[in-house]
């Protein structure tokens, strides 16, 4: 049974209840089943739960010091260091570099399909991520489309297999990072040496001058304007950058794929609308002449689709959002009454105590999400979204620590679906039509991969 499953059970056992908990290992950790408490503990009281528990602490890797680890004081300048690097006109930049990539992915997988025969649709959008992402965040090429053994990719895909002992160490890593450390177990993987080691070369180009408008230029820019944000500070030296750059090679490269993946099983499964949504690609490729940054982001059924998938099948958004764990700080806090205490509740606080939250239970929970089995793309259409019920919906958080890079993931999944949507009619793969997931305890992604049969299109 999947990590989310067994959470959706105690959910829907404790479906009365506000909050419940759960023990990891010997560590108790509250459970936040209510969108007006997550509204306080991710919004309103924010300041009091910045901190999200380590993804393994340990003095000089390159992992303590990623964004997403990082903790106070910390946290809030890099972030405020970072944040001009994902504005909107930093995407609309990066938007060709993305075509160029899903250009290739397109011909690539219809190459590979032939005459009705399945393509494995995540290994392919692996390689696509992997590209875009190296594309994007070094300027490097690294072909994994067209490489037989694609090195980046096999890396990252690695990094994210976690099963078996690995799954244990890096549990051990974050529940027990003490005993973790002691034992003498290294926090950065290989595949975080193999990526540091590469992101070194890259910034030391750049310091020769070298400039392409992708993340690294951006990074190095914001390191460069850090006096400006934070005078007096310094945040940004080149350990930190690097770091970021690791990460978003990481990060990057599952939650896009494994996004991507769903997407594509969801619209060969749904025949109608994957109609539907080839019907308004072509009306945008008739109005601007191709795929481009204001048609992609105009277009309302293409988001629709991409936010039901994600509320109702793409359960890696939630493993990535069961790993959020807010740390309290060890200060009196702010809740409306001023005592340390869930709102509405008896529960006190204490300094150190975890909160999480069961979101793919919530993107699921029927009281929210009327029929939440079936696929209704409509829910999220304009005219419907106000009935969505606020905080029951966040595949990316919400608040001040919610995805920096939200943006350029949503517009990444728009293009590539886009491309692959104008170019083949996708249909389930016989013997493939369910999916399977991997049981671990950090990602939920397809066991199997997602099998499809892709038939090109004529071009209109
Ligand atoms: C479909 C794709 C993605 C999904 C669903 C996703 C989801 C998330 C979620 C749920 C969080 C935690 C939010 C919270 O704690 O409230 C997060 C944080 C983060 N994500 Fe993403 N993400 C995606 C893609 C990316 C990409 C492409 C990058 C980098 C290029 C990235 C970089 C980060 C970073 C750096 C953080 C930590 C932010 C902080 O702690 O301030 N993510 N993401």
């Amino acid at each position: 049974m999947s990590h989310t499953d067994f959470l959706f059970q105690f959910y829907r056992q404790l479906r009365n209840h506000k909050i419940w908990g759960i023990y990891e290992f010997f560590t108790p950790s509250l459970m936040i089943a209510d969108p007006e408490l997550l509204k306080h503990i991710l919004v309103k009281d924010f300041e009091h739960f910045a901190d999200r528990r380590m993804f393994g602490d340990q003095k000089g890797s390159v992992m303590t010091q990623m964004l997403f680890n990082k903790h106070g004081e910390e946290w809030k300048n890099l972030r405020a260091v970072m944040t001009p690097t994902f504005s909107s006109g930093k995407m609309r930049n990066m938007f060709h570099l993305i075509c160029e990539k899903a250009d290739i992915l397109v011909s690539f997988s219809l190459k590979k399909a032939g005459k009705n025969m399945p393509v494995d649709m995540r290994d392919m959008f692996g390689r696509f991520t992997m590209d875009t992402i190296a594309s994007c965040a070094f300027g490097i090429e690294c072909n994994s489309l067209s490489d037989s053994k694609p090195v980046f990719a096999k890396n990252a895909e690695k990094f994210f297999n976690i099963r078996g002992l690995r799954a244990l160490k890096m549990a051990m890593m974050m529940c027990m990072p003490k005993l973790h450390n002691f034992l003498g177990l290294k926090v950065d993987s290989p595949e975080i040496e193999f990526f540091t080691k590469l992101s070194k070369d890259n910034v030391a180009a750049r310091e020769k001058g070298e400039r392409r408008g992708d993340f690294l230029d951006l990074l190095l820019e914001a390191q460069a304007s850090e006096k400006d944000i934070h005078p007096g500070k310094k945040v940004f030296g080149e350990h930190t950058l690097v770091a970021q750059s690791v990460s978003f090679l990481m990060a990057g490269y599952d939650t896009t794929a494994t996004a991507l993946a769903f997407c594509a099983f969801v619209m060969a499964k749904h025949h109608q609308e994957q109609k539907r949504l080839r019907h308004e690609m072509q009306g945008l490729i008739k109005e601007y002449g191709s795929v481009t940054y204001q048609g992609i982001m105009e277009a309302k059924y293409l988001d629709a689709v991409l936010m039901v998938i994600f509320a109702e099948s793409l359960e890696v958004l939630v493993m990535a959002l069961e790993a959020l764990h807010e740390e309290v700080k060890p200060l009196g806090l702010g809740f409306p009454d001023s005592r340390p205490r869930i709102p509405d509740t008896d529960v006190i606080l204490k300094p150190g105590d975890l909160v999480q939250f069961p979101l793919w239970s919530l993107h699921h929970d029927p009281q929210y999400w009327p029929a939440a089995e079936e696929f209704k793309v409509e829910r999220f259409l304009p005219e419907n979204k106000d009935n969505i019920h606020s905080f029951t919906h966040m595949p990316f958080g919400m608040g001040p620590r919610s995805c920096i890079a939200m943006r350029f993931a949503v517009m990444e999944i728009k293009i590539a679906l886009a491309q692959l949507i104008l170019a083949a009619d996708l249909k389930l793969a016989p013997g493939h039509e369910h999916l399977e997931f991997q049981a671990s305890p950090f990602f939920l992604r397809p066991k199997e991969g997602v099998m499809l049969i892709l038939t090109p299109l004529k071009k209109e």
